[in-house]
C-alpha cells in the first residue's frame, strides 16, 4: 500500500450501524425496485382501475430516489435519512402491491429489497421492527386480495413468505455485524501500533493533515514535537529487550497522560514520538513539555525533545517536523535529555 492510499477516519466508528459504501448504493436498490415495477407493468400490464396512478406513483418514487441521489445528503443525518429512505421503500412496495393486487405472486418479494438495504444500513433492531412493519402490510395486502388467513393453506402460504423475510434480515444483519467486528479489528491493526497502543505513524498523518490545514487557513498557531528515546539500544543490551518495550512503554504513557484533550501524539517509529499541538503557541509547548520533564526526572528514561511552531518555523507539516527533527538532534548533541526549539539553539527546559 502507498503512503497516499487513505485510512478510514479514526474516529470512524463500524458500530454506529452503516456500512458507508453501501449507503451511496441505496439508491441503486431503489432503481432497481422501481425498475422491476416498470418491467411488470410492461409485461403483464397495468391493471385496469387506476392504472395511470400506479404509472404516475412509480414515476414519483423515482423522482424522489433521484432528487436524493443528486443531494447526496447522507453524509449528515445518515440514520435519520436512511429510516426514511427504507420506510419510503415499504410505503411504495405496498402501495404498488396493492394496486396490482400481486403480493401472492413474485412480486410480493419485492419486500426483501427493504428488509436487506435495512440489515446493511440500520442494523438487527431496526430491521425487526421492520420486519413486523412489513409483516403487517403483507397481512393487510393478503387479506385484501381475497387470502383467508384463517385457513390453513392462507396461513401456510402467508406464514412462509414473512419467515423468508425474517430469515433474510436475520442472516444479513449477522453477516453485517460479522464484517464490523472484522473491520474493527483491521481498523485497529491499521492504524494504532501494537506495542504502545498509540496511533501509528500513517494514523498520525492521516489525522493531522485536515488539522492543520485548518489552523493554517484561520491562521491559528500549533506547535509540532519530536521525542527520541537517548540511548534505548544500551537498555536493550544491558537489561535486555522486555525492559526496552518497558521503556518505550513509559514514555508513550507519559506522553499520553501530559498531552491535552485536543493533542494528537503517535509513536513514529523505533523509539521516536510525534505530538502535534492544535492551538498552541512555542510558551504553549514549553509548557507542556515541562510537565513531560518533571515526569522524567522521576520515572522516564531520558528523552530528547524537539519543537516547532507555526508561525515562526514555516508553514508545511513536513518543513516543521525537519525542524522539530533539527532541534531534537540538537538536544542529543547537547547532551540528550533536554528540550529544544527549532531556530535557536537553546535549551528551553530540562
Ligand atoms: N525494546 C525495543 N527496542 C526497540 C524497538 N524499536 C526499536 N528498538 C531499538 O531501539 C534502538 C534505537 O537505536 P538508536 O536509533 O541508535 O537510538 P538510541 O539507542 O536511543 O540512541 P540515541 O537516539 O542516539 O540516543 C535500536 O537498537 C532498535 O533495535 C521496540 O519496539 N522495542
Amino acid at each position: 500500500m502507498s503512503e497516499k492510499d487513505s485510512l478510514p477516519p479514526v474516529d470512524w466508528d463500524p458500530h454506529k450501524g452503516h456500512i458507508s459504501a453501501f449507503t451511496t448504493r441505496v439508491y441503486q436498490v431503489e432503481w432497481l425496485l422501481v425498475s422491476l415495477a416498470i418491467f411488470y407493468l410492461v409485461v403483464v400490464g397495468s391493471p385496469q382501475m387506476g392504472g395511470m396512478s400506479i404509472v404516475l406513483g412509480t414515476a414519483g418514487y423515482f423522482l424522489f430516489s433521484l432528487l436524493a441521489s443528486r443531494l447526496k445528503y447522507f453524509d449528515e443525518r445518515r440514520r435519520l435519512l436512511l429510516t426514511l429512505h427504507t420506510l419510503a421503500m415499504v410505503g411504495f412496495i405496498t402501495w404498488f402491491l396493492h394496486g396490482i393486487d400481486g403480493v401472492q405472486g413474485p412480486m410480493g418479494s419485492l419486500y426483501l429489497l427493504a428488509v436487506v438495504t435495512s440489515a446493511l444500513t440500520l442494523g438487527s433492531t431496526a430491521t425487526l421492527l421492520l420486519v413486523g412493519l412489513i409483516a403487517a402490510c403483507y397481512l393487510f395486502l393478503f387479506q385484501s386480495a381475497g387470502g383467508d388467513l384463517l385457513s390453513a393453506e392462507g396461513l401456510v402460504l402467508a406464514g412462509s413468505n414473512l419467515m423468508v423475510f425474517l430469515i433474510t434480515g436475520y442472516l444479513t444483519a449477522v453477516l453485517v455485524d460479522a464484517i464490523h467486528v472484522s473491520n474493527r479489528m483491521l481498523l485497529k491493526l491499521a492504524t494504532r501500533d501494537a506495542l504502545t497502543n498509540m496511533f501509528n505513524r500513517r494514523a498520525f498523518f492521516d489525522l493531522v493533515t485536515p488539522i492543520h490545514a485548518d489552523a493554517l487557513r484561520y491562521r491559528r498557531p500549533f506547535s509540532v514535537v519530536i521525542i527520541d528515546m537517548d540511548d534505548l539500544k544500551v537498555i536493550n543490551d544491558r537489561e535486555g529487550h522486555s525492559s526496552g518495550d518497558s521503556a518505550l512503554r513509559a514514555v508513550a504513557s507519559c506522553l499520553e497522560d501530559c498531552k491535552r484533550a485536543n493533542d494528537l501524539v503517535a509513536r513514529l517509529g523505533g523509539d521516536e514520538f510525534g505530538m502535534f499541538l492544535p492551538n498552541t503557541d512555542e510558551q504553549g509547548a514549553v509548557a507542556m513539555l515541562e510537565c513531560l520533564l518533571e515526569r522524567a526526572e522521576d520515572e522516564l528514561p531520558r528523552i530528547s525533545v524537539g519543537v516547532a511552531t507555526y508561525p515562526q518555523h514555516g508553514e508545511s507539516l513536513e518543513t516543521l517536523m525537519e525542524h522539530a527533527d533539527h532541534a531534537m538532534y540538537s538536544s542529543k548533541a547537547a547532551g540528550g535529555h533536554r528540550v529544544f526549539l527549532s531556530g535557536a539553539p537553546r535549551q528551553v527546559a530540562n
